[in-house]
Parts: structure tokens; sequence; C-alpha cells
């Protein structure tokens, strides 16, 4: 079971405070973060995530009722987002190859040719990432955060510029969370993609709602 523990949590970029004192727990399988554009969805995830420093304040994330060492998700957190950048001049295959190298992984081919077929680019796999569609980016990041089987999931507006197959893809993603030794996390204000999750957490209203 995976435990996430927000205390106290603080940002502001400048003059410019997006949340202050955020304080909650979350034991469930899926957690949505819910608001309007600019409330702080992406600042709220970039600092569960460890993508950015709070201004003060802690998360602290327990996996069986130990906290994790030193606070590290690098081998456990699989991170899907528009600003998520992958290389450009690297084709499908290689941009997972490159990402399963920076990870010390040598078991990851299977999964990378297992992902790009469920991500649906075997056609693209060797187009460079930059001649993609922004639909067939968007299922390359989903890809690119999930081929290494991460227990932690955060997934930043995932359907933005999916079609009907690529949203039915993120349902399935989302179910294949829905088990205690994993945590998905969506930020979104879509209400069908926060229909996935099990417990909301309002930025606007700095509370579980
Ligand atoms: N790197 C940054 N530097 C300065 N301000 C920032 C930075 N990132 C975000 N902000 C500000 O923080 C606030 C929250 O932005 P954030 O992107 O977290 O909102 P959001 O709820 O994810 O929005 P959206 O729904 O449009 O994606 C906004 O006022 C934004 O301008």
């Amino acid at each position: 079971m995976i435990t996430l523990t927000v205390s106290k949590l603080y940002k502001s970029f400048g003059s410019n405070t997006v949340f202050e004192d955020l304080t909650f727990t979350n034991e469930t399988k899926s957690l949505g973060i819910a608001g309007p554009n600019g409330s702080g969805k992406s600042t709220l995830l970039k600092c569960l995530g460890q993508l950015l420093r709070p201004s003060s304040g802690t998360v602290t994330w327990d996996i069986n009722g130990e906290q994790l060492s030193n606070n590290n998700l690098t081998n456990i957190l699989g991170y899907g987002a528009p600003y998520i950048n992958l290389y450009d001049v690297l084709n499908c295959r290689e941009n997972l190859q490159f990402l399963s190298n920076i990870r010390h992984r040598s078991s990851d081919s299977n999964q990378i040719d297992d992902w790009i077929n469920r991500v649906s680019l075997n056609e693209v796999a060797e187009q460079p990432f930059g001649n993609l569609s922004t639909g067939q980016q968007q299922r390359l990041r989903l890809a690119a955060a999930l081929f290494h089987e991460p227990k932690i999931l955060m997934l930043d507006e995932p359907g933005s510029n999916l079609d009907a197959a690529g949203r039915s893809l993120v349902a399935d993603i989302a179910e294949s969370f829905q088990t205690p030794d994993k945590m998905l996390i969506l930020a979104s204000n879509n209400p069908d993609e926060l229909q996935l999750c099990e417990q909301i957490f309002s930025v606007e209203e700095e509370s579980l709602v």
C-alpha cells in the first residue's frame, strides 16, 4: 500500500502564491487533482513528483508502512505531461531506449516494443518524435511514463490531443493502476478524466472534495 502525505505545502513564484498550507493524506489507489486553469494543478503535481521544489512544507511517500528512503521516487515514478519533452530527432523506439539507458535498466527492450504497440505507434516507431502529430506525441509520452512499470504514475491532462481510442487507452491505464501496490495521480479539468479517480483534491478549495 502506498501513502502520500502532504504537510503545510506552500508554493509561490515571486509574489504569486499558487497555494499555501496544503495538508492532506491520500491512501486511495487513484487521486484526481481538480481546479480551473491557472489554479495550480500542474504546480502541485510537479511538487508531488519532485519536479519542482516547494517553497516550504513536505511531501512524504510511504510504501507498505515504510517511508521511502530519502523520499527518492526515481525508479518508481512514471510522469506523463505535455511539458515532459522527448527528443525531436530520436525516433519513438530510440527515445524510450534513451530513457531506459539513463535509468540503467537493461531489461526494458520487450517492454519498449510492448508499449509502442499498446499506444498504437508501431507504424511510426521509426519516425523522429518531432515528425509525429501532437496526438501521437502524447501517446509516446504515455508510453515513456509507463514502460518501466512504475508503482506511482502521475499524469497531467493525459487526454489532451487524444482521439476516442487514445482516451479509452487512458481509461485502461487508469484501471490498471487500481491495485493496492500502485497509485495514480491525475491532474485535469476534464470531468471524464477525473471520474477515473477514487478521490479528488481541489486546488481551488485546497482540500479533498
Ligand atoms: N515556472 C513558473 N514561473 C512562474 N509562474 C508560474 C510557473 N509555473 C506556473 N506558474 C503560475 O502558477 C499558477 C498556477 O499554474 P499551473 O500551471 O500550476 O495551473 P494549472 O491549474 O495547471 O493550469 P491549467 O489548467 O491551465 O493547466 C499560474 O498563475 C501560473 O502563471
